[in-house]
């Protein structure tokens, strides 16, 4: 559904004008962390909520005061479940994937079924703990604490950018490696295709058993994608993402960046993003080591599978990135820190800025260097407060998943 006020659904590079985002305003389900759970749920703390919401509001703000259009992932769920078959359809894939045998399985459907469109959103996003079902008890619910969860709760919610990315004028259903985050993509596929809003979109999602995560793939320029391979995506998830925006002619270039298999490194995003068509800001600690393979189209096919791919040997990400955008170069911004301070601002994301235009770049306020080193080199650093949205270990761009940019000039 688009009219003279929405701008085209898509984006074909990180750094052309933002028109629109869905992000996620965290909820209930962060107040269910414990220091039982944070760890499985991937949270390194335990977030006081109501500053983590004050922050993201703060967040929301700075976006809608540059003219950006904020989507919430609850509200856009909730419209979709007004639509009782896709209400029917989002309990059963549910119940299919939760380990809680067929007793509760019984006893959860109609409660869920009676729910109304955003208690369902509740439910599904902060989940169901076991002392808060009544009824229906079984084995399972004699053996799990009760303080434990029969629908675990998705904290990482928060972290939009893993659960769906947008390639040109198609969204990609990614496929989450960490079973604490796998049942978000159920959410964003529900959403994108069965929001009236993104009616008639075409999706990528044929990974199978494979793994691809939003916060590694990057669009360094129109036709060239850039995705890191490491404890999130696997190197089969990348060729077969190769395969199918390759075939769908949706770029001509895919470089594959292996990056190590850490927490602080756990997608691309957070060694490197980009503030300007030709500028990176990218940890100093791996800049002189990351290495790119240059996946290109070989000989087409019928099919995605059909396609023979050519892999070109790895070479330095800065050389292989710029010539796959055809530039001279890819200016890595010089911060000049010492590699403890640079590895104290990587932790907190000091690399994962999202920008809103080329040369303007939201970033976490705390991380002082990176931030004046951005601002030398002439871009413009919209500041925000992240000291508890911070403790999942993601900042700006990660916690924004761009539905629409502008194309670049030229
Ligand atoms: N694009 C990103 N860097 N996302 C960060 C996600 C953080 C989240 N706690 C996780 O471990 O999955």
């Amino acid at each position: 559904m688009t009219d003279e006020h929405t701008p085209p659904l898509g984006a074909d590079s990180e750094v052309g004008t933002l028109q629109t985002v869905m992000l996620h305003r965290p909820g209930l389900e962060l107040k269910r962390l414990t220091p039982r759970n944070n760890d499985r749920l991937l949270f390194d703390g335990i977030p006081w909520v109501s500053r983590a919401q004050d922050e993201h509001d703060a967040f929301a703000e700075a976006l809608r005061g540059r003219g950006v259009e904020v989507l919430y992932l609850t509200d856009l769920l909730t419209e979709t479940f007004a639509d009782e078959s896709v209400r029917a359809e989002a309990i059963e894939t549910a119940l299919t994937q939760l380990h809680i045998g067929d007793t509760m399985r019984t006893y959860l459907r109609p409660l869920l079924t009676e729910s109304s469109p955003a208690q369902l959103t509740t439910y599904l996003t902060a989940g169901i703990r076991n002392d808060e079902v009544r009824g229906g008890f079984g084995l399972v619910t004699s053996l799990i604490d009760e303080h434990d969860f029969i629908v675990d709760p998705l904290p990482n919610l928060l972290f939009t950018r893993d659960s769906s990315v947008w390639i040109r004028d198609r969204v990609a259903i990614t496929s989450l490696a960490m079973p604490a985050r796998k049942r978000e993509t159920q959410l964003t596929e529900l959403i994108y295709t069965r929001h009236p809003r993104f009616a008639g979109t075409g999706t990528l999602h044929g990974w199978r058993d494979e793994h691809v995560e939003g916060g590694d793939v990057l669009l360094l320029a129109p036709g060239v994608v850039a995705v890191g391979v490491g404890e999130r995506t696997t190197p089969a998830g990348v060729e077969q993402l190769a395969r199918e925006i390759m075939h769908q002619g949706l770029v001509h270039t895919v470089l594959a960046v292996p990056i190590a298999q850490e927490r602080a490194t756990m997608h691309l995003d957070t060694v490197l993003t980009m503030v300007d068509v030709d500028k990176i800001v990218m940890y100093p600690n791996v800049a002189g080591t990351l290495q790119a393979y240059t996946v290109t189209v070989a000989e087409h096919g019928e099919t995605d599978s059909d396609l023979v791919l050519h892999v070109a040997d790895a070479e330095p990400f800065l050389v292989a990135a710029a010539k796959a955008m055809a530039i001279d170069t890819l200016h890595q911004i010089d911060t000049g820190l010492d590699p403890v301070t640079a590895e104290r601002e990587q932790w907190d994301d000091g690399n994962n800025t999202l920008a809103i235009a080329p040369r303007v770049a939201v970033a976490y306020e705390r991380n002082d260097e990176t931030n004046s080193r951005l601002e030398d080199a002439g871009i413009e650093v919209v500041r925000i407060v992240g000291s508890e949205l911070g403790s999942g270990r993601g900042g700006p761009r990660c916690m924004s998943c761009p539905i629409s940019r502008a194309d670049l000039p030229g």
